[in-house]
């Protein structure tokens, strides 16, 4: 069984509509209820914040700040992480809001937001992912490139990278400075960040097909998984080999390139497709509930993944999942849920739609950016 991690205290201050709240919590899952628009969204951002990035809405800083507060917000949270105990600082000062969030473990600044990672995983499913499987690929490829971070925090490093590496290239040939040993010395850096980029893709695939194949049934079905868009025929090839032929598509393409204005392949136009196996259909042909539940089984096995590959169960977001579930249904996503071993947030309009839960959660209701117990 995974450890559990869990947040035993959350404060928030100018968070969106929060001027000042504070949560206590204990270890069971948290359940928030109340009016449209009253926060219980913004109450999950502030604990996404918890892991590096922008969060589940993927903010802007200064959008997160509470209008009309004089400037900056936080989030802070004492938890019992991975490696125990440990109090988490995140938000921006007033001047702050364009270079990024600040992060203080136990009270020290950390080095990087990657840190976060050693201590917690925090994953979510929101509304705004229903279109996930009929949106663009970029919408795709940020999701399993989430997926692939909680397994490999060094992924987004990696990716940053790469990118970084692209824009230098697109920007020489966009100049029409052809300077072979600078693109050479580029393109090398790109094949060896892109094809560990790859790599950490499939093998997280690769991994997730197996915990999905030997679950036992579910009322979610069974999302088949694949990659497409990038050296699609790569097979087995080793590393060196993939990497040395990506590198000279990048060196054959650098005409095709500058004309296009971009880099027309790599691991940046892959995409994730996802199969409703029992239905053998692709996701984006199924019916607006099936992608819904294919989500849901997706999520769910990737939270598994990563408690049995991290040793801890990671803290889960699950916003307005119980809202277009039968009450049978309901009550198995609870037990699914619950038995992942940790904490788990959800929300919803009716608190009666948690009752299955009964006393493996601990219940609020959130009103115009205050929380009642
Ligand atoms: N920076 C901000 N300052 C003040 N209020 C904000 C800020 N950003 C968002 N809000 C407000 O916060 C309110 C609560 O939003 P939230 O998405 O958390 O609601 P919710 O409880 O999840 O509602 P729903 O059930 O409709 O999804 C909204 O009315 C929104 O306008």
């Amino acid at each position: 069984m995974a450890q559990k991690t869990y947040l035993t205290r959350l404060k928030l201050t100018d968070f969106r509509n929060y001027a000042d709240v504070g949560l206590s919590l204990d270890d069971r899952h948290v359940v928030l209820t109340g009016d449209n628009g009253s926060g219980k969204t913004n109450l999950l951002e502030a604990v996404s914040f918890l892991s590096p990035g922008r969060g589940l809405r993927r903010a802007v800083l200064a959008d997160v700040t509470r209008v009309g507060a004089a400037g900056g917000f936080s989030v802070f949270a004492n938890l019992e992480g991975r490696e125990g105990e440990v109090a988490i600082g995140t938000g921006v000062e007033a001047q702050e809001e364009a270079t990024g969030r600040r992060l203080r473990l136990n009270g020290t600044p950390a080095k990087s937001v990657e840190e976060l990672t050693d201590h917690l995983n925090v994953l979510w499913l929101t509304p705004a992912m229903d279109g996930l499987f009929t949106g663009g690929s970029s919408d795709r490829r940020r999701f399993l490139d989430r997926l692939v971070l909680s397994l490999d925090p060094a992924h987004g490093r990696r990716a940053a990278d790469y990118e970084r590496a692209m824009r230098s290239r697109n920007r020489l040939l966009s100049e029409g400075r052809f300077d072979p040993a600078w693109l050479t010395g580029i393109e090398v850096q790109m094949a060896e960040l892109g094809i560990a980029m790859a790599a950490a893709r499939r093998e997280m695939l690769d991994l997730l097909t197996a915990l999905i194949a030997r679950s036992s049934e579910t009322p979610f079905p069974s999302p088949d998984l694949s990659l497409s868009g990038f050296l699609d025929e790569a097979g087995g090839k080793p590393f060196a080999e993939l990497e040395e032929d990506y590198r000279s598509i990048l060196q054959e393409s650098r005409h095709r390139d500058a004309a296009a204005g971009r880099t027309l392949v790599g691991p940046h136009r892959a995409d994730l497709l996802v199969r409703h196996r029992e239905k053998n259909m692709e996701a984006e042909r199924c019916s607006t509930g099936e992608q819904k539940a294919l989500l849901v089984g997706l999520i769910l096995a990737h939270a598994r993944l990563t408690g049995d590959m991290t040793g801890c169960a990671p803290v889960l977001l699950l916003d307005e999942i119980a809202a277009h579930l039968d009450e049978g249904r309901r009550a198995a996503l609870f037990d699914l849920v619950h038995d992942l071993g940790g904490q788990s947030f959800m929300t919803g309009t009716d608190r009666a739609m948690f009752s299955a839960l009964g006393e493996r959660a601990q219940f609020f209701t959130v009103s115009q950016g205050k929380i009642l117990g």
